[in-house]
């Protein structure tokens, strides 16, 4: 069984991330945890805090000389802004006359509609929202990309297996309908600064974007990931939790703002007819012994991979701290009032992508693990290629 956590707050001395259950001798260093954290900090429309903040990333267990070990992985991820927090985020006790006069510790008892402040209140019992933001923030995504990371490196090492994500609309800006790119196009869709695969799509995109911005308002989108190499078999159609496709849309909505998950065609399929919904199956090459004429179901059906390429796609929706300050009420004077606002992403949808590949990173490794077993990358991927071969075998006895 695979396994992940993480902790720490937005502006606390740093993130941790743990991951239980992956096997040993997956090569992996501190650099891919750094790649990956810097694609995460891309992107127009971005905090200024990604301007400078550095994620220093170090491994604290798990890997030696550059190869998971077998036991619980950790990383660690520093806060550059740390010391401006220090007394206000502080774990031990402060005298009181020290945070007196200290502006970052003002009570924040006006609550952003569409942020986890007033809900969080409301349930722990905070009188302002502080406590509440700082676990709620993205910021805690940093440390699922690194542990992402771990997982990607397991597929990519395991079955060939690489993950992608692009943009397909920002606000009311939509990439016209194309090919799907593939992993060699992901180094484009990284230059690209709304990180879209279509150059006309990029530009309305860029352009709604400075928009929002110059409007003081805030923007989300839709973004696809899509997963390439996948063996048929991953996930199964026995169980309600054990479905690949239940599993992958509750880890995704499990990432800040995200609001609906799309499998394959999803909402469109649901307006065509049969005919028109489904894959055909003519004979072919390969493990799963067939082709598609289409993959409108996204690589899954019954819950279970079917050897074509995985597609999800994630609706995110416009980041809740709209410097045109929302209408909320002071939980303190009881009067109405405008919401927070304070430094804060205009457009996150771009850099979610990445965020959102390693969580589909993380599940797909979960899902492989399960499927091939074993406690060495050697091992899995022996029980990998007899299962393959096996398939090979059955389709041609
Ligand atoms: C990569 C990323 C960056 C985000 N940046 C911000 C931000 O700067 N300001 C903000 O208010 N919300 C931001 N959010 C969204 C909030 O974290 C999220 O809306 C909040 O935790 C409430 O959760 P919910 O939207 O899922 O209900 C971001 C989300 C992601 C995935
Ligand atoms: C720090 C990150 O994103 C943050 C997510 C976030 C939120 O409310 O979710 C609010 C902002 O935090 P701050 O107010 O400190 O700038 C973003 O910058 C990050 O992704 O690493």
């Amino acid at each position: 069984m695979l396994r992940w956590i993480t902790a720490g707050e937005s502006h606390g001395p740093s993130l941790a991330g743990v991951m239980e259950g992956m096997v040993a001798g997956v090569e992996i260093t501190t650099s891919d945890l750094g790649e990956q954290l810097a694609r995460r900090r891309l992107g127009f429309g971005r905090s200024p805090r990604m301007g400078f903040e550095t994620d220093t990333v170090e491994f604290t267990g798990g890997v030696r000389h550059g190869r998971t070990q077998g036991g619980p992985i950790s990383v660690h991820i520093t806060n550059t802004e740390w010391p401006k927090w220090e007394k206000v985020m502080s774990a031990d006790p402060v005298d009181e006359s020290e945070l007196a006069g200290l502006a970052r510790n003002e009570p924040l008892t006006r609550p952003r509609p569409g942020h986890a402040d007033l809900p969080g209140m409301l349930k722990y019992g905070f009188d302002e929202a502080r406590p509440v933001l700082e676990r709620a923030s993205a910021r805690e995504t940093a440390a699922r990309t690194a542990l992402g990371t771990v997982a990607r490196a397991f597929l990519r090492q395991l079955l060939d297996i690489e993950i992608i994500s692009h943009v397909v609309s920002i606000g009311g800006a939509e990439a016209p309908d194309g090919p799907l790119p593939t992993p060699a196009d992901l180094a484009a869709i990284d230059e690209n600064p709304v990180r879209a695969f279509d150059p006309d799509g990029a530009e309305a995109m860029i352009a709604e974007v400075d928009a929002v911005r110059k409007a003081g308002d805030t923007v989300g989108g839709v973004i696809e990931v899509i997963a390439y190499g996948l063996p048929p078999g991953l996930g199964s159609h026995v169980h309600w939790d054990r479905r690949l496709d239940a599993r992958l849309s509750g880890a995704l909505m499990g990432v800040q703002a995200m609001k609906g998950v799309e499998v394959g065609d999803g909402f469109t399929t649901a307006r065509r007819w049969g005919s028109k919904a489904h894959d055909e199956i003519d004979l072919g090459t390969g493990p799963a012994g067939v082709t598609r004429r289409s993959n409108r179901a996204g690589g899954l059906e019954g819950g279970i991979t079917n050897g074509e390429p995985l597609r999800v796609r994630i609706a995110m929706k416009p980041i809740s701290t709209v410097p045109r300050a929302l209408a909320t009420v002071d939980v303190e004077s009881k009067e109405p009032a405008v919401a927070i606002h304070q430094r804060s992403d205009v457009c996150a949808v771009p850099r979610a992508g990445v965020v959102l590949e390693s969580v589909v990173a993380l599940v797909l490794a979960e899902a492989a693990l399960e499927k091939f077993g074993g406690d060495s990358l050697a091992e899995t991927s022996r029980n990998a290629t007899s299962y393959l071969d096996g398939l090979r075998e059955w389709w041609s006895r």
